[in-house]
């Protein structure tokens, strides 16, 4: 049995006004746990009280009711802190000083002795694609260059936990995929991984867990897999270039079902067209002021053996036992539909806007918007 990292109880948060007046009830009555090794998300639309869930989980702020043990503990210990990464919404850095003074500023808070700190901060500014903008101040940098170095920060005490608040919020669809292949090796090197988003399809590939907020409530959660299955339908598919069994097989299922049926022809995802489209730039020596996609990250992805950098955690056991990547084909569309099922089956609690038809539009819209 997995060892439990986050245990979060009846964790409700209400913000008061000036004279303790409830304000907004922000969490209400979250209940998880979350097991080493895992990704875990919580997704919810803007105000949902992601944002505030996880800085109960560090610490930041205190539950109105309800408590969140991390590591059995309190998350104010000390000790506890110590074995947490985070990457908060907003990335806010020192704007004068360049990566490397501000991951060797981050290491010094952690204490790392000298020699071991110059070769995490050389480590990580690789793998987060930076190398050639090392010396460049901050300030300088585009909101992909400034998450990535907030990533590394975030990594810097080779954290057993690490919390990332949008971590894909600002970054490239490249960007995007080398973030997601790191979350994924940091779980199967045993760590454990909290994300928020609203950028479902962003997250939608390496999310074990999930929780769906709306109006600070879980209002849906469990394995994404099963969230996701419509296990009263079923899909047919195979490939074909013969077009007389195509016909066969259209007749059959007109005459048997009565259904028409739809033949189409296989499409790439924008995705794998955009890589192709930047790789093929990259051949050409096309140059960048940008993020630079060395092939860097993925070539220290695919090591067996991971460098110094997070030393402990290419030494981790590799969780065998824990369920593989999700690797079930998940349709966006279906995700929407989940959301939008369990969002408009209740009203928030504290909401004050008008309810019925207008408030379903309305989070249609914004549904759609973030999709
Ligand atoms: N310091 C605060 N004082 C008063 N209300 C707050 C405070 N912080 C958050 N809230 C309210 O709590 C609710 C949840 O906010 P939170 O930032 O947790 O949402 P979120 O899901 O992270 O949203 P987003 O996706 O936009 O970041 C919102 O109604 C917000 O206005």
């Amino acid at each position: 049995m997995s060892e439990t990292v986050v245990e979060v109880s009846n964790l409700n948060k209400v913000f008061k006004d000036f004279w303790g007046r409830p304000k907004a009830k922000a969490v209400n009555g979250l209940n998880f746990e979350i097991k080493k090794g895992q990704v875990f998300g919580l997704l919810g639309p803007n105000g949902s009280g992601k944002s505030t869930t996880i800085k109960m989980l560090l610490g930041l702020l205190f539950p109105t009711v309800g408590s969140v043990k991390i590591f059995g503990e309190k998350p104010s210990d000390l000790e506890v802190k110590k074995r947490i990464g985070y990457l908060p919404e907003e990335t806010t850095l020192y704007r004068y000083l360049n990566p490397e003074e501000i991951l060797d500023f981050y290491a010094s808070l952690f204490k790392i002795p000298k020699a071991e700190r110059k070769k995490r901060v050389d480590q990580l500014i690789e793998m987060v694609g930076l190398e050639h903008a090392r010396k460049r101040p901050v300030g300088e940098f585009s909101k992909g260059m400034a998450r990535r170095i907030g990533l590394a920060q975030a990594l810097i005490n080779d954290p057993d936990l690490i919390i990332l608040d949008e971590p894909t919020s600002g970054l490239d669809p490249v960007g995007c995929r080398e973030v997601k292949d790191l979350i994924r090796l940091l779980a199967k090197r045993g760590k454990t991984v909290v994300l928020s988003s609203h950028l479902l399809a962003d997250v939608e590939d390496i999310v074990d867990n999930v929780i769906v907020m709306y109006g600070g409530h879980a209002r849906s959660s469990g394995r994404l897999e099963s969230l996701l299955q419509e296990s009263d339908k079923q899909t047919l598919t195979f490939e074909t270039k013969d077009d007389a069994l195509v016909e066969k097989i259209r007749l059959f299922v007109s005459k048997e079902l009565g259904e028409e049926l739809e033949v189409e022809h296989p499409k790439r995802s924008l995705e794998e067209m955009f890589l192709q489209v930047i790789n093929e730039a990259k051949q050409d020596s096309i140059s960048t002021y940008g993020a630079e996609y060395s092939g860097k990250v993925a070539a220290y992805l695919q090591e067996e053996e991971v460098g110094d950098v997070l030393e402990k955690l290419s030494q981790a056991d590799v969780m065998e036992d824990l369920a593989p990547v999700v690797e079930v084909e998940v349709k966006k569309e279906v995700l929407q539909e989940v959301m939008q099922e369990e969002i408009l089956d209740e009203t928030p609690v504290m909401s004050t806007e008008e309810q019925g038809e207008e408030k379903k539009e309305e989070i249609n819209d914004k549904l759609s918007n973030l999709l």
